[in-house]
């Protein structure tokens, strides 16, 4: 059985509830994942699993969100070589740069040595109907590509 986690920031828990979908998904392939807010952690909680998802909504003007910037410059202590990840997040396609924290976060795995296993999942504000569903499945796909990654 793999380990795997799941970080996300969230203000008005439009990122959460993607995050905690995920993580079903995940789950209901019979691994063990966590769930986590990047307040609570350190980066280096990452290189404590087999693999991660982390998430975030987007701010100003196509933005990460403060809560994330600590997690996010912790990343750079962390080598990610042979690590498979990948990335989530809230976002209003009203603003010209949607969800721009999924692809911030994805080239930061990336620099780090880390490998993508899937394009991001960006979502309008919180998940509804089938998009509950597409989450999950997300969970469930990306256990599929690590075991191939
Ligand atoms: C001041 C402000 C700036 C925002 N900038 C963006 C943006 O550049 N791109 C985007 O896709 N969404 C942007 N959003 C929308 C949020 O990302 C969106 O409401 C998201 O669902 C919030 O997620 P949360 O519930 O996890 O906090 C912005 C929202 C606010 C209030």
């Amino acid at each position: 059985m793999s380990q795997y986690i799941v970080v996300y920031s969230s203000l008005s828990g439009n990122t959460e509830d993607i995050a905690d979908l995920i993580g079903e998904g995940i789950k209901s392939t019979g691994h063990e994942v966590t769930v986590k807010d990047a307040m609570d952690c350190n980066a280096s909680i990452l290189k404590e699993y087999d693999a991660f998802c982390i998430g975030a909504y987007t701010w100003g003007d196509g933005e990460l969100p403060d809560e994330f910037l600590d997690f996010f410059e912790e990343m750079d202590e962390l080598d990610l070589t042979g690590v498979c990840a990948a990335t989530f997040g809230s976002g209003d396609t009203t603003y010209e740069q949607f969800c721009a924290s999924v692809d911030i976060l994805e080239k930061k795995i990336v620099e780090r040595g880390g490998t993508i296993t899937q394009p991001g999942l960006k979502i309008e504000y919180s998940p509804t109907g089938d998009e509950r569903e597409l989450c999950q499945q997300f969970g469930i796909n990306f256990v599929s590509h690590v075991k191939s990654c």
